[in-house]
């Protein structure tokens, strides 16, 4: 049985200590106990200091775990990183790759993006590629700003992978609203087309993403990728609530 079905996910980022995650984790569990709206994914990105923690929170809830990042190798002389396997053993099902504060503040290239991206594939993680525009402009310009980032990123890659396309506007990350929901949609479009030839692909938004969003962009998007309006759980419910009620019939294959 399958039908349309919305995907959102959290991260944390650095704004919680490992005592404020655990409380966050316990009442997203708590939340998702109460029973995850059908045809809605829901996956949580900690800080990797809590993940062995919130994997064992998370264990029977339907909330996947995810990282925030990772090396592009496996194991060795890499001192100070994590790598896919060590993810995938404290439980993790997916990684953020490319996240544009990593390419800000770390400098992260298209080539390291690209190489972290194969790594989690053959590594058995769902990469959440983020990739978005600089600047506002025009969403023929977004697309095409987005197409070569994902160009780069994806270069080589199986297109049956299962990929979540984690589209974020840098100008809207950490901003006081979404990008508007006119513009959002103009982008996803060409996004989609983008994403035809990977069958596996979810497209998400983010950049300020909160309550209210999903409901006004309809199935423009497959989710969001929420941050700092995460961080109330009561808002995250609601965000499930406007996914479950945008997600499609479940069809009987
Ligand atoms: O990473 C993000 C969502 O998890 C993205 O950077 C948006 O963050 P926000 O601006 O705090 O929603």
């Amino acid at each position: 049985m399958s039908g349309r079905t919305r995907l959102v996910g959290v991260s944390l980022k650095m704004y919680m200590g490992l005592a404020r995650t655990r409380e966050w984790m316990d009442a997203v569990a708590a939340a998702a106990r109460e029973g995850l709206p059908p045809g809605v994914g829901l996956f949580v990105i900690p800080g990797f200091l809590s993940l062995r923690e919130s994997a064992e929170i998370l264990d029977g809830t339907g909330v996947a775990l995810g990282a925030q990042n990772m090396f592009w190798e496996d194991a060795g002389a890499f001192t100070g990183e994590v790598s896919a396997p060590m993810l995938r053993e404290a439980g993790c099902r997916y990684v953020e790759i490319g996240h544009a504060e990593r390419r800000r503040l770390f400098g992260e290239t298209e080539e390291v993006v690209s190489l972290k991206m194969r790594a989690a594939i053959r590594n058995g993680l769902v990469p959440v590629l983020c990739i978005g525009e600089m600047r506002r402009g025009t969403p023929e310009q977004a697309v095409a700003e987005c197409a070569a980032q994902f160009a780069s990123a994806a270069e080589g890659l199986p297109a049956e992978s299962e990929l979540v396309f984690a589209w974020e506007p840098v100008w809207a990350i950490g901003a006081a609203e979404p990008a508007p929901p006119d513009y959002i949609a103009a982008v996803a479009g060409g996004l989609r087309t983008l994403l035809a030839g990977w069958p596996r692909a979810k497209l998400i938004y983010g950049g300020s993403a909160g309550p209210g969003l999903l409901t006004r962009l309809g199935d423009a998007v497959d989710g969001l990728f929420l941050g700092r309006f995460a961080h109330d759980v009561g808002a995250l419910r609601q965000v499930l609530t406007e996914a479950a009620a945008s997600a499609g019939p479940a069809v009987l294959q």
